[in-house]
């Protein structure tokens, strides 16, 4: 039974009877609805193709997820999560999100059919140009906190946020995607989720390690906490690559990336913006509850007073030209 986020589409002259509005009425999708395209690229459950719905005739990223694999890779929460997220944030009208228009399944796979978002992710325009000018940095890491408020006025924390998951539409402007570890806190109280080792369940109540790896925070390794904050650490490692190059916390091995996040054990290359420099400090802080913005509600509104951001209106981003990434 395919489920689907309601939809309408143009009229085609299909010679459907029409809503009022001259719109065809929501009709199940399926495969056959879109012409598969390339290979945008691949999970480790999932395949993304790029897609053409015959009645629209839009472009789509349509994610495409083995239910063998997803067994298999015990990834069932993930799912549910990423849909769940995606769901809510569809309807919640900012597009600094990927868009989920609909989903449905056949016997093998689900499908999710979501924005095209032309430009990939942010990780290749870091790698190529090494280090991005102060605008590119200011711009960029505005629409990440803007999506980051956004969120968590939701009570939707992502939890592995990084360059590869801040994917770009075709003007440039930022589309946050991969819900897979997000988490919907059910009422802000449960924001710091203190994690109690029941006798008869010797794991931890809340759910098992997530994010990656050189971008999770500290509480994560440690007491699990679950808090918005956690993505505000994100925030200041990737501010940090944006202008460094690479990630603050560096390790070949997993051990000892944690111990050098544990210890706060990064350092700032010469020539680093000295606002940045001073900002990432704020946020790169051991203790969730002491990083800039936490005492903040709706908007981040010490983060957006930094000197850092001096002269960078957070409201029109959405609507700015995006600065030469050069
Ligand atoms: N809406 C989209 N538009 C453009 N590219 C996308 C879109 N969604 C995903 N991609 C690309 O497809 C690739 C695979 O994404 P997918 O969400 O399937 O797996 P993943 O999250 O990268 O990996 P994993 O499942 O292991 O977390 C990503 O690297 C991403 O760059
Ligand atoms: O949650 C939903 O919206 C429906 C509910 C009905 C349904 O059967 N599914 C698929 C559930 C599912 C999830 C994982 C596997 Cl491996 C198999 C089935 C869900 C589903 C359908 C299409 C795409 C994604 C999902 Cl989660």
């Amino acid at each position: 039974q395919a489920t689907q986020t309601s939809q309408v589409v143009q009229v085609n002259g299909g010679g459907q009877s029409l809503t009022a509005n001259n719109m065809m009425p929501v009709t199940k999708r399926n495969p056959k609805d879109y012409i598969f395209g390339k290979v945008i690229g691949e999970g480790s459950y999932s395949t993304v193709y790029l897609a053409k719905d015959i009645h629209t005739n839009r472009e789509h990223a349509i994610k495409v997820c083995e239910k063998q694999q997803i067994i298999r890779e015990k990834k069932r929460e993930q799912v549910r999560r990423e849909k769940d997220a995606l769901n809510i944030l569809s309807n919640s009208g900012s597009s600094l999100f990927v868009k989920l228009y609909c989903t449905f399944q056949d016997a093998e796979r689900l499908y999710f059919v979501m924005s095209y978002a032309k430009n990939g992710d942010l990780l290749p325009y870091i790698n190529k140009v090494g280090s991005f000018d102060s605008a590119c940095t200011r711009f960029y890491s505005g629409e990440i906190l803007r999506a980051l408020e956004h969120l968590h006025d939701l009570n939707i924390m992502h939890r592995d946020l990084k360059p590869e998951n801040i994917l770009l539409d075709h003007n440039m402007h930022i589309k946050v995607a991969d819900f897979g570890c997000s988490k919907i806190l059910e009422q802000p109280a449960d924001a710091v989720d203190n994690t109690i080792l029941d006798e008869n369940n010797p794991r931890p109540r809340s759910n098992s390690f997530v994010g990656t790896a050189q971008y999770v925070s500290p509480e994560l390794l440690t007491e699990k906490t679950i808090s918005p904050s956690s993505d505000l650490w994100a925030l200041g490692c990737i501010i940090y690559q944006m202008i460094a190059g690479l990630p603050p916390f560096r390790s070949r091995s997993e051990y000892m990336l944690f111990k050098k996040i544990l210890n706060l054990d990064y350092v700032y290359p010469d020539g680093f913006n000295a606002d940045a420099k001073d900002l990432v400090q704020k946020l790169l802080v051991l203790d969730p509850n002491e990083r800039l913005g936490t005492k903040d509600d709706q908007r981040y509104t010490s983060i957006r007073s930094h000197p850092f951001y001096k002269g960078l209106d957070f409201d029109t981003l959405h609507v700015t030209t995006p600065p030469p990434i050069y």
